[in-house]
């Protein structure tokens, strides 16, 4: 089930970050975005933890060297006098830089996941990391605020504004956190031309390819370089060429800029673009 939730909402309401203490870091702001560890000693110990990882092993990473971590997630809904546990404790790492797939079959639970790490769904139960902190024990503002600021969403259905041409379209988000409308749309033209809509900057989102369009919404989800970035089936609506063009583009985006990214996809030919995939089944990873 597709994302449903308005990726703008985020961008409505003034809220400022909660207090910054160690014990409750905020999400980092893009100049203080994490990158994989350089000290060689660091390193060696990060490569044996994600070994280890990989290999299937119980344990997860602690939630301080992930971006992201969700740990024991329930999430059920009540139907009629029944409940139905749509995620059964689940438990989920993004390292820094790291791009992961969520892949499993209709109705296994993906896009639950997904809404619950964007903090656009509250889980019934279980704790979500986000750079460290506790993202499940501060208020909906401060999520509000995080999720505006350090997540980017690309939605199987776009969300273009279909009045604003594509140049508008990627400027428009950032000059609500206060950049000039003038730099926000010289920062959108760079992107635009990024990923090869130059010629389009002035085009309206109706008058664009379904893959351009994907592009104007890939273009928007970065252009505040956040931290993390969140796609569901970003290529459901296209054919396999725009497809697979269109996941290339995704990865160079988030790799130039170190984001990590996961994305849900049904679409094993997408599957060489990941890092890492993780393999939902009725609400468990398999
Ligand atoms: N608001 C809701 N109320 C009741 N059930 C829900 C609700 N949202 C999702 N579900 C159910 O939760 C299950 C998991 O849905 P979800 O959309 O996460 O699956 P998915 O793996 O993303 O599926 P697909 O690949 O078909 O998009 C489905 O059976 C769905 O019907």
């Amino acid at each position: 089930m597709p994302i449903s939730s308005q990726p703008n909402d985020a961008f409505n309401s003034p809220i400022t970050l909660p207090p910054v203490t160690r014990s409750q870091t905020p999400a980092p702001t893009p100049a203080q975005q994490p990158t994989p560890p350089s000290d060689p000693q660091r390193s060696a110990q990060s490569d044996a933890t994600k070994l280890h990882w990989q290999d299937n092993a119980p344990a997860e990473p602690a939630p301080s060297e992930c971006i992201l971590a969700a740990r024991q997630i329930v999430k059920s809904y009540s139907i009629g006098n029944q409940e139905r546990r749509i995620l059964d404790e689940v438990d989920f790492s993004l390292r820094p830089a790291e791009c992961v797939f969520l892949m499993g079959p209709s109705g296994s639970g993906k896009t639950t996941l997904l809404s619950i790490l964007g903090m656009l769904l509250s889980p019934n139960s279980g704790q979500l990391y986000f750079g460290g902190l506790r993202v499940d024990q501060i208020s909906p503002e401060q999520r509000t605020e995080i999720r505006r600021k350090c997540i980017g969403f690309v939605f199987q259905r776009l969300q273009l504004i279909n009045a604003l041409d594509a140049l508008d379209n990627v400027a428009i988000p950032v000059t609500l956190s206060g950049t000039p409308l003038s730099e926000a749309r010289t920062q959108a033209a760079d992107l635009l031309c990024r990923v090869g809509l130059e010629s389009h900057l002035n085009a309206l989102p109706g008058s664009m390819s379904p893959g351009q369009c994907q592009r104007v919404a890939m273009a928007r989800a970065v252009i505040h370089r956040p931290p993390l970035v969140l796609a569901d089936e970003p290529t459901a609506a296209l054919d396999g060429q725009s497809g697979e063009a269109v996941m290339q583009l995704l990865r160079e985006l988030t790799q130039e800029r170190g984001l990590s990214t996961v994305v849900v996809t049904h679409d094993h030919r997408m599957e060489k673009f990941a890092d890492r995939i993780c393999r939902l089944d009725n609400g468990r990873f398999q």
